[in-house]
């Protein structure tokens, strides 16, 4: 059922999955052979990395970091606070981040500054959704599953005020709910 808060389903659960597996299938071609770390970026990032994880038929590690710049509202503040480090280390490591959404494009590029001191192997990014027309820093990501216009989309992970993660679509949210 169509939750009464979304305006407008723009990925349905199908086109996701479909996303996920020609993803996981590049990236077992990829990491084969090559142990990696992969970090998923919480929250946001949990339930593409779960899925994302089991499309990877290679050996591979899973940790997290949690890092948060969003707050409660729709506006990135450009502050990016690490709330949980990784139990890793990863030096040596061949690391793929994986996230949910690129917007500012502020939390990765923070993020990967950290893993080039922390002397990883290699460091590539994988995102779910890309929202390019916002990017105030310059930074791409290596595989892409869906580019998304300039509207906040909610679900399959993403928030609002920490609500509608557990959409299996990704949606658009009414007007009245943020505004
Ligand atoms: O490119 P940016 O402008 O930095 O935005 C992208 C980040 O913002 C969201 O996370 P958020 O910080 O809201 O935390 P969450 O994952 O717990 O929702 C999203 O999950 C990305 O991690
Ligand atoms: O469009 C979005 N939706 C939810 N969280 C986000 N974080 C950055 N952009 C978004
Ligand atoms: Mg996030």
């Amino acid at each position: 059922m169509l939750h009464p808060d979304i305006k407008e389903v723009l990925y349905s659960e199908e086109d996701i999955s479909k996303v996920t597996a020609d993803l996981g299938e590049i990236l077992t071609k990829e990491y084969e052979g090559k142990y990696p770390l992969v970090i998923g970026v919480l929250k946001g990032a949990v339930m593409f990395m779960t899925d994302l994880s089991r499309k990877m038929d290679c050996d591979l590690e899973l940790d997290f970091m949690d890092v948060s710049s969003y707050g409660s509202g729709i506006e990135s503040t450009g502050d990016v606070k690490i709330l949980k480090d990784l139990d890793t280390s990863i030096e040596g490591r061949h690391v793929l981040v994986v996230e949910d959404i690129i917007d500012t494009g502020r939390t990765l590029s923070h993020l990967i500054e950290l893993f080039r001191y922390r002397k990883a192997k290699s460091i590539k990014i994988v995102t779910l959704l890309d929202k390019k027309e916002r990017r105030v820093v310059d930074l791409k990501a290596d595989w892409v599953g869906i580019n998304v216009p300039n509207e906040f989309v909610v679900g399959y992970g993403l928030d609002f005020d920490e609500k509608y993660r557990n959409l299996p679509y990704i949606g658009v949210l009414k007007e009245e709910i943020y505004k």
